[in-house]
């Protein structure tokens, strides 16, 4: 079956990317958020993207138009009722996300691919609220998803041979690398990522250095393209704390233990860019 329609749920910083992508692969895009102005907000993100590829000469404006022709902007997850297939960026929260999939297994059709761009929340739980969890998948998309060539692909307990496929399919006309993974608490990319960010956070915890000499270290010292104190204010100090506690309970080790600087910004609500302030302020 050939995927030509999606629907895409959250228009954040991720749910736009992934949106985006899926509209310059060619896909008929619903875009999906709880409010208009955030749906707006997101359409906005894909709008000023596509403009700077113009200005760089990369797609002309007809390429431009065409693509943008094919959002669809929505507030009613009933408008999932002819896709395809649907991918979940919404919030990182477990009820947050069984709700919609529990809906989306009432109102799309029964071919329709559940995936989720979850970056740690286990994908054979999500399937298991639906009653087709062999067509439920991670589609896990990487920040910012316009530019990074990444898809890990989570294969939950249940998902079937013919979704992995689909989805590998998919990701590579989106232009995209997938790689197999298994289910297991952050994945690989968050389980290997998130525990260096909070090492890094602990370093400025224990007064060992600077954000700045901190991230110095890593950009200088082993080539990173940005240190992992202003990737962590990029993807969000909620979302990294979030998945340091998923590690934490579902790997029961002590050495995942979230350092309690990090919980101290997000309780201030210091969330990073989105908030206007983390480990850096920015302009808002
Ligand atoms: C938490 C999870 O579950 C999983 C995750 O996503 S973990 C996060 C994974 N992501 C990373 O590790 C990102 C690491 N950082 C980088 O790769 C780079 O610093 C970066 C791509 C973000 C920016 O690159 P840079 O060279 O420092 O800056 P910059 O020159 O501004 O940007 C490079 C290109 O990316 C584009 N770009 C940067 N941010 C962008 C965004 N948000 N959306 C679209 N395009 C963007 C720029 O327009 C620019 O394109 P051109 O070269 O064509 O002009
Ligand atoms: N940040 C990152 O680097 C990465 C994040 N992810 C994952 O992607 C998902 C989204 O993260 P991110 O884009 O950073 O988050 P954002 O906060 O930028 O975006 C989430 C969006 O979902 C909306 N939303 C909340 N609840 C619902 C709902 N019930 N139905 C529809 N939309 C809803 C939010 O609205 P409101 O503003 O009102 O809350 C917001 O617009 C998370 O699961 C996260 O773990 C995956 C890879 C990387």
């Amino acid at each position: 079956m050939e995927i030509k329609k999606i629907m895409v749920i959250g228009a954040g910083q991720m749910g736009s990317g992934i949106a985006q992508v899926s509209a310059m692969a060619g896909l008929d895009v619903v875009l999906n958020d709880i409010k208009d102005e955030f749906v707006n907000r997101g359409m906005g993100i894909i709008e000023k993207n596509l403009s700077r590829d113009v200005s760089k000469g990369r797609l002309d404006e007809a390429g431009k138009e065409a693509i943008m022709k094919r959002f669809k902007p929505s507030t009613s997850l009933q408008d999932a009722a002819d896709v395809d297939i649907v991918v979940e960026a919404a919030i990182e929260n477990m009820e947050i996300k069984g709700k919609i999939f529990r809906d989306l297994d009432e109102i799309t059709p029964q071919h329709t691919i559940l995936a989720t761009n979850t970056s740690s929340l286990p994908i054979t739980e999500i399937g298991a609220v639906t009653k087709r969890p062999e067509k439920v998948i991670g589609m896990h998309f990487m920040n910012p998803v316009p530019v990074m060539k990444l898809i890990e692909v989570i294969r939950g307990l249940a998902t079937s041979d013919d979704t992995f496929n689909a989805v590998k399919e998919l990701s590579e006309r989106m232009n995209k690398v997938p790689v197999e993974v298994n289910d297991a608490p952050g994945f690989v990319a968050n389980r290997v990522l998130i525990p260096m960010i909070n090492e890094a956070v602990y370093c400025v915890y224990e007064g060992i250095a600077t954000p700045e000499a901190v991230d110095q270290v890593m950009k200088l010292g082993m080539n990173h393209p940005m240190g992992p104190l202003a990737l962590a204010d990029l993807i969000g100090l909620d979302t990294c704390l979030y998945i340091m506690e998923v590690l934490h309970d579902g790997l029961g080790d002590s050495k995942y233990r979230p350092c309690p600087l990090l919980r101290k910004y997000v309780a201030a609500g210091w969330l990073g860019r989105k908030s206007g302030r983390g480990f850096y302020v920015y302009d808002k």
